[in-house]
């Protein structure tokens, strides 16, 4: 450690920066204490890297390396991994082989492994291969629902609650998406009050989470907190999640707001892999070591071993020959 330059060594792990400096770390053990009395003392991680990671890829990503990253995933302690989606091959080629993906993984009995759903089609094959839990997909911009699942908000409702009522019946949780909650590609800014609506909407109709997706990521802080305030007022926080892209930088600082606000679910993609097919120039999905990092680093339990989802970051991308987007896992492979 002695030769390694300051401004590496804070790259470094909290704990190490602890060892290197230990006059600072009953500093920072107040600091932890003061924070978790505002912040939750747990988050739920819901990662998405399988499917919204993998969903726009250019090139077949095979089978074999869809399964193994869900199944190291599964070793690393998150709670709800989303597998894949039951969308038309057609619309997303990258999702084809859903059903091969969601019968061949190693299933942890810690984990859940929803997968999207967007109408009864979908729903009847999922839960045919074998699907325990499902995530219905709507918008608050009508542009983005007709480009995304070629329907009207409205006509997406329905769609959904046949889904969910069926799901109903059989004892299958459902998920909600209200993507475009920050802004739309087609659209530009969405009404919070817009976004509030189609929000409960789903919530009433009887998904038990609806998560706010900033599709292209353009969010900042400022309007995370506008938006959940609207949102807020409509469905508890309790059931609700973020949904950050990282295209502006925002998604950290981003998320730090929703926690702030009585949020405790938090997607996000591992090697922050991902964008949009139909969100031209949204980046990936924020990076699931970054949002770990800062939780942990901030006292906030979530049960998830951040060098076990390095490692199945760092599979996937020498499986797609692509350089991580997490600055954790760049900061911890210039260090070791
Ligand atoms: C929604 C549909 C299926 C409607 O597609 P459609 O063409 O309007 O459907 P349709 O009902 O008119 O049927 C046309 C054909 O599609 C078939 N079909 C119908 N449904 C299905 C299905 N489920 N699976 C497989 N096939 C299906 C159906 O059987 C028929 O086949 P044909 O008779 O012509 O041979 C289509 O638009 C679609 O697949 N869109 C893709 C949507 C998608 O996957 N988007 C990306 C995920 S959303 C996202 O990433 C955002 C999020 C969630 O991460 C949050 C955020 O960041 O904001």
């Amino acid at each position: 450690m002695g030769n390694v330059p300051t401004s590496v060594k804070h790259c470094l792990s909290y704990e190490q920066l602890i060892q290197d400096y230990p006059w600072l770390g009953s500093r920072l053990q107040e600091e932890k204490c003061t924070l978790t009395h505002e912040y939750p003392e747990y988050v739920k991680m819901i990662e998405v890297g399988p499917r919204d990671g993998l969903q726009n890829e250019k090139e077949m990503v095979p089978t074999r390396v869809k399964i193994q990253l869900i199944n190291m995933l599964s070793e690393t302690g998150l709670p709800v991994i989303e597998a894949t989606s039951f969308v038309s091959s057609k619309w997303v080629p990258q999702m084809a082989d859903h059903t091969e993906v969601l019968q061949a993984i190693h299933r942890s009995s810690h984990a859940r492994y929803p997968v999207l759903t967007p109408n009864m089609h979908g729903f009847q094959d999922a839960v045919a291969a074998g699907a325990t839990e499902v995530a219905v997909f709507g918008s608050a911009s009508e542009t983005f629902s007709q480009k995304n699942i070629n329907c009207s908000i409205d006509d997406s409702m329905l769609k959904f609650e046949e889904v969910i009522c069926t799901a109903k019946q059989q004892q299958i949780p459902v998920r909600g998406y209200v993507s475009c909650a920050l802004g739309c590609p087609y659209e530009g800014p969405i009404e919070p009050t817009k976004v509030a609506e189609v929000v409960k909407r789903l919530y009433e109709l009887g998904c038990y989470e609806v998560s706010l997706g900033d599709t292209i990521g353009v969010g900042t802080p400022g309007s995370m907190a506008k938006m959940l305030h609207y949102v807020m007022e409509e469905v508890p926080s309790s059931a609700l999640a973020v949904h950050c892209h990282d295209t502006y930088g925002q998604a950290l600082a981003n998320i730090l707001t929703a926690l702030q606000m009585g949020i405790c679910a938090v997607d996000s993609s591992v090697a922050g892999l991902g964008g949009c097919p139909y969100a031209q120039g949204a980046s990936g999905n924020v990076s699931t070591e970054d949002v770990l990092y800062m939780l942990h680093g901030m006292g906030i339990k979530t049960g998830v071993d951040l060098s076990k989802v390095i490692e199945a970051g760092d599979f996937i991308c020498k499986a797609l020959n692509r350089k991580t987007n997490s600055k954790v896992a760049q900061a911890r492979s210039k260090s070791s």
